[in-house]
Formats: structure tokens, sequence, C-alpha cells
């Protein structure tokens, strides 16, 4: 085909849910769209890697998001891909048009949608025979925790796990993402073939979902990256606290599919002590935001916890959203914190729309 149009549509993602840290991914209703057109027929292109980005959306005025196709989260990781399969660059006319809502840095699965997008546009570009199964053993070689790009591929409720790789495998997934994904080269291709990632790293399972749970994100107004958030994190944990989190997890998928939904058992189930306690040293008041609210003070709540790795406060609920809203965002506000909030439900997963 001379050229060729189509929009990957990838979803937010709120990652954890409280005790399954690492493990649990929930898709929700605001996407990530990549608007691509491919001109086969040029003879050459005047752009580096033959490729041209336009993005609108968040941070759009701030210049957060670069422009440059060795630079750009999305297109990095497209040309891994690319480069995976011998294609050294993007084909001879493609031009990306991004538009982004998905807040950047504040817990709600950008760079997860980035990656999956990314990764189906080397698809796409590169006309490659690629099946979500691989596409995710590519994300991981990229996005190392599978919850948001599981959830954002596979879309829903789910859990995620890795499997056990032989020694030689293993070696080659934990390679440095520097490797993967190499600095920024000024469009200048080093000609050195990335690590293409090891077969079935990484699996996801559906989990039922009762249909009057929606999701309230309340998003403050500052960033949090995901790396950072890691960092905060001790390397080893207390047994009492693990088996906490365990007793949790196992209630959880149980609690969110059952309908009517009962919310003292996912007030509950949603209660954690691996992350979120060490998140508040980058979240002021987290601990205290997290318990202001309960089922029994407040009608329609389920449950509350922080997303991903914040800032946003996930807040699970039937009714009273805007209400539920405000007492969280009143809370932040004795901390200086303003935020907006948006009222989010479960969405599916990563799609390519012709046009
Ligand atoms: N649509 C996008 N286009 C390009 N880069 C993106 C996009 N979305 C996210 N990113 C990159 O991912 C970073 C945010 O990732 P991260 O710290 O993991 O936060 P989160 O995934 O919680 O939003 C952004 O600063 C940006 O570098
Ligand atoms: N399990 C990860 C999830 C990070 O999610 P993000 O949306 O903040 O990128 C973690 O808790 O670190």
């Amino acid at each position: 085909m001379a050229s060729d149009s189509f929009v990957i549509k990838a979803p937010c993602s709120s990652a954890n849910i409280g005790p399954g840290f690492d493990v649990i991914g929930l898709a929700l209703s605001m996407f990530l769209e990549l608007h691509v057109t491919i001109d086969r027929s040029q003879p050459k292109s005047e752009h580096p890697l033959n490729c041209r980005i336009t993005y609108e959306g968040d941070g759009a005025e701030s210049g957060e998001v670069p422009l440059d196709p060795d630079a750009n989260l999305i297109t990095r990781v497209a040309l891994y891909v690319l480069r995976c399969h011998g294609q050294r660059s993007f084909p001879v006319e493609t031009h990306v048009h991004i538009k982004n809502p998905i807040p950047l840095g504040r817990g709600l699965g950008s760079s997860g949608a980035a990656v999956v997008a990314g990764v189906i546009l080397g698809k796409e570009a590169g006309q490659l025979d690629l099946d979500n199964d691989r596409i995710l053993d590519f994300c991981l070689m990229i996005e190392r925790h599978p919850d948001n790009v599981g959830a954002a591929l596979f879309g829903g409720f789910i859990g995620t796990y890795l499997m056990p790789l032989a020694p030689e495998d293993l070696a080659r997934k934990e390679i440095p993402l520097s490797e993967v994904l190499p600095a920024p080269a000024g469009g200048v291709d080093t000609g050195v073939d990335p690590p293409s990632p090891p077969h079935g790293i990484g699996h996801h399972i559906k989990f039922p979902w009762a249909p009057e749970i929606k999701a309230v994100a309340i998003i403050p107004d500052f960033e949090v990256s995901t790396a950072k958030a890691r960092q905060v994190l001790p390397a080893e944990y207390a047994r009492a606290d693990v088996t906490f989190n365990l007793q949790r997890i196992a209630l959880l998928p149980v609690a969110l599919g059952q309908s009517p939904p009962d919310p003292n058992l996912i007030y509950l189930a949603m209660q954690d002590k691996l992350h979120q306690p060490y998140r508040q040293t980058l979240i002021p008041g987290l601990t205290d935001i997290v318990k202001s609210i309960t089922p029994s003070t407040q009608p329609g709540l389920l449950g509350v916890c922080l997303s991903g790795a914040g800032p946003t406060i996930l807040a699970l609920a039937t009714s009273n959203f805007e209400e539920i809203a405000q007492r969280i965002m009143d809370r932040f506000k004795q901390q200086d914190i303003t935020c907006r909030w948006q009222l989010l439900e479960p969405a599916d997963g990563a799609q390519v729309i012709r046009t």
C-alpha cells in the first residue's frame, strides 16, 4: 500500500489498586491517540528518521514532550521495534500526531500508554506480524513493571505476572534500558542492533468488574516521576507487612467483581503496606488523605488508594462522585495542593483504527 492512515488508541491505567503492587492494573476511559499517516510513495524525507511528530495535550505548552523522533518516548519505542526487525528508521514519509489527554507523571499510566502505543506504531510502520503476547514482550523491555502496560494493552481489570526465564533470556531481559532505548543521537543511526526481547516474559489474567463501580481520579497539580517514586521503596519488608498485603490481594479481585459490591469488604481489600506508606514522603498528607473517608462516613464510597506511583488518588464508588472528589480535594488543600478530578470507568485495551 503506497499510503496508509490509521489511529492507535491506548487507555490510561491505574496500577496497584492498593495491595497489588506491580501486579494489578485497571485500564480507564482516558485515551492516548496517535494519528498516523505514512506516505510510502515519497522518494525521500526532510525529517530525521523519516518521521515528523506533532503534539497536542498535557504538557504541550511546557514543551515537556520532545518532538524529535529519537527523543520522544513513543517514537523511540517504535524505532526499537523496527530495529529489532532490521528496519533502521520509519518509512518515508511518516507523520505521527499525538493527542494526549493523560496527565504526565501523575500515576495514571501515561508512560504505559505511550510504550504500548509506541510498540504498536513500530508494528504498523514496519508491517510486522506481532501478536499481543509479543507486543507485551517488547513493552516489558522498556516499562519493566507489567501492571500499566498490561492494562493499556489488554484493557479491563487485570492481574499480571512475569514468567521465570532461562538464564540467557533473563540476562537479555535485564539489559540496561539505555541499551534498549539508546540516548538520543540527533537522528544519527548508530547502526548497532538492539537486544530483541525474549519470548513470553509476561502474562495477564482478566478479573470481573461489577458494572456499578466507577473510578474517581483526584489529580494533584504536581508531577511525581514513577522512577523517583520507586526509589523511595525499601529493598526488604517485614514478614507481617507482606502477609498483610497477601491477605488483601486475595480478596480484591473477588470483592470488585461482586454485584452488588460490598463497600466494607472493598475498603478493607484496598489497604496496602508495601508502597503507599513510603510514598508519603513525595505526596504530602498521603496517609491521612487515604484514610480520610470510609464507607461508613461517605455514602457511595467503596475504597481509596494511591493510583500507580501517585500523586493521583483513586476512589472507587457507586454514587456521590463529586462529593467524594471534593472531600479528597479539601484534604489536599490543607497541604496547599490544588487538584482537578475526573470520573472514569473501565476501558478496552489498545486498538488500531484504519481511517
Ligand atoms: N504521550 C507521550 N508522549 C511522549 N512521552 C510521554 C507520553 N506520555 C508519557 N511520556 C513520558 O513518560 C513520562 C511520565 O512517565 P512516568 O514518570 O512513568 O509517569 P506516569 O506514567 O505515571 O504518567 C513523561 O514525563 C514523558 O517523558
Ligand atoms: N506498580 C508501579 C506502577 C506505576 O504506575 P504509574 O502510573 O505511576 O507509572 C509502581 O507502583 O511503581
